[in-house]
């Protein structure tokens, strides 16, 4: 038998056995099917609806001839498809003359069949109503075997995920450290944290480097209902705009230059548990959008992807940053920082803590000490002056570093704070200002100034007496957007 087409059944079934096979989303299946169907028929879309329980909708994944991108679309069930499906048979109604397309409706699995198949077919085509029957037989099958597929890639990402999440705790367990929090302010910051985290809700971390932050996040999250699914953390700071992206999203093979490999992004990985953005303030602005996105929808799709990705996921952000001076430069999304100030907890130096100095002290001795495998030495009183007497503008990461060099210094026996406190090299505190941090000050300001435009007599670039090409090398740099800084429709 063959078509009017004058296609062969066993040829086209062979091709679509070996196209349906490979499909790992619906998604994928439909664009396949279509494509080798426009092979043997005039076909110019391929439909694939399922009706919504209790409702008179259906949803409809359709795909042109061409292989293109496939839509879904929700609408009203139609006369023909309600007919089809309760009756199990081929409904040809729209079946037209020699100028006119035609639309067959094959129900995909007998009387009160949960799908359809739609052919729209090119003017004056026809498919035989026993051949179609036979074609929705085939599809019915095939759409079975691309549902198991598909469970059998989610179980197994599931499991590959629970694998790398056990290996996280494990590694997560031993890296915990005991917080101190002795001091009243501290108190109140735990107190903060132990009331939030019972909650999904998003917290903000806010305070100078080596505060504790990341200590704190671990925290939280251990007293979450999420304690025993994994925490990501990703330092936001670290890495260059494309990179940041795919590290938060993920990447599917072939997504770029070396991506040789599907890559599961943080938001994946931390499904059903918690993600730690650390130096949120530092996310280049184009990758802001993407971040909101998904912290809205809880979706997203992974670089180079079209598959839509569903995850539950708690985001606890930390920022070193004052972001509100940021919202008003421009350099850091309004609507982002609203989406993460749900819950701000700022964690006060450790300049405004010293009376829990001592606490701190001997605990990170001890924890220093048995790293070391040094006996911890005492910490006379006079050391504890002395540290109290010190700035501190790393913070307890600073005070750590200290007491190891001085207990390195001392051989374990004491405690060489003098020495340790003459070679540490912090930076000191105090009102100067990082020079990136003033770079992107002066940038933000003449752009601002300048309403975004770069070049011309009243541009930022003269403005700031740069080349336009260094000045926009810089923004690339630190994410600066000129578009956040247009006025109206000014233009270049
Ligand atoms: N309250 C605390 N009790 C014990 N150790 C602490 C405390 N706060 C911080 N530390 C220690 O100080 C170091 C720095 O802490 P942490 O990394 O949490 O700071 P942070 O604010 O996240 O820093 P950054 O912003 O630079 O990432 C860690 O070794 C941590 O264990």
């Amino acid at each position: 038998m063959t078509t009017e087409a004058g296609f062969e059944p066993v040829e086209l079934l062979a091709a679509l056995v070996a196209a349906a096979s490979e499909a790992h989303t619906r998604r994928t299946w439909v664009r396949r099917v279509a494509e080798v169907l426009a092979r043997a028929l005039p076909l110019v879309r391929l439909e694939l609806g399922e009706p919504i329980e209790g409702t008179s909708e259906v949803e409809v994944m359709s795909s042109g001839a061409d292989g293109g991108a496939v839509t879904t679309t929700r609408r009203r069930l139609q006369e023909p498809e309600i007919a089809a499906l309760r009756s199990g048979r081929i409904d040809e109604s729209a079946r037209r003359g020699a100028s006119v397309r035609s639309r067959i409706v094959v129900p995909l699995g007998g009387a009160g069949a949960a799908m359809f198949v739609a052919l729209s077919l090119g003017p004056g085509a026809r498919l035989p109503p026993p051949l179609a029957a036979r074609l929705g037989e085939v599809l019915f099958h095939l759409l079975r075997g691309q549902e198991v597929t598909q469970r059998v890639a989610e179980l197994s990402r599931r499991a590959h995920v629970e694998n790398r999440e056990l290996r996280e705790q494990a590694r997560h367990g031993e890296r915990e450290r005991p917080l101190v929090a002795q001091s009243a302010v501290m108190k109140e910051v735990l107190g903060r944290i132990d009331a939030v985290a019972p909650f999904d809700t998003t917290v903000l971390l806010a305070g100078e480097s080596g505060t504790g932050k990341e200590l704190l996040a671990q925290r939280l999250h251990r007293l979450s209902g999420r304690g025993h699914r994994s925490l990501m953390a990703i330092n936001c700071g670290a890495l260059p705009a494309n990179l940041v992206e795919s590290a938060l999203f993920g990447h599917e093979a072939g997504a770029f230059t070396g991506a040789t490999r599907r890559h599961l992004g943080v938001f994946e990985r931390a499904d059903r548990g918690t993600l730690f953005l650390d130096e949120v303030g530092e996310l280049p602005l184009e990758v802001q959008v993407k971040l909101l996105r998904a912290l809205q929808s809880q979706e997203f799709e992974r670089v180079g992807g079209e598959e839509r990705v569903r995850v539950d996921v708690r985001v606890i952000a930390a920022t070193h940053r004052e972001l509100e001076p940021m919202v008003a430069a421009g350099t850091f999304r309004r609507d982002l920082f609203f989406r993460l100030c749900v819950f701000p907890i700022r964690v006060p130096p450790l300049r405004e803590r010293l009376d829990e100095l001592p606490a701190l002290t001997a605990a990170l001795m001890a924890d220093i000490a048995a790293r070391l495998r040094l006996p911890a030495p005492a910490v006379p009183a006079e050391a504890l002056v002395r540290l109290a007497r010190h700035a501190w503008p790393g913070n307890v990461r600073e005070l750590g570093n200290v007491l190891e060099a001085a207990i390195i210094l001392g051989r374990g026996s004491t405690l060489a704070i003098d020495t340790a406190l003459a070679v540490d090299p912090a930076p000191a505190p105090a009102a100067v200002e990082p020079l990136e941090a003033a770079i992107r000050r002066c940038i933000t300001g003449a752009l601002r100034a300048c309403e975004g435009r770069i070049y011309g007599p009243n541009g930022a670039a003269e403005a700031l007496g740069l080349k336009p090409g260094t000045l926009q090398s810089k923004m690339r740099k630190l994410g600066i957007e000129r578009e956040a800084f247009l006025k109206g429709d000014a233009n270049e």
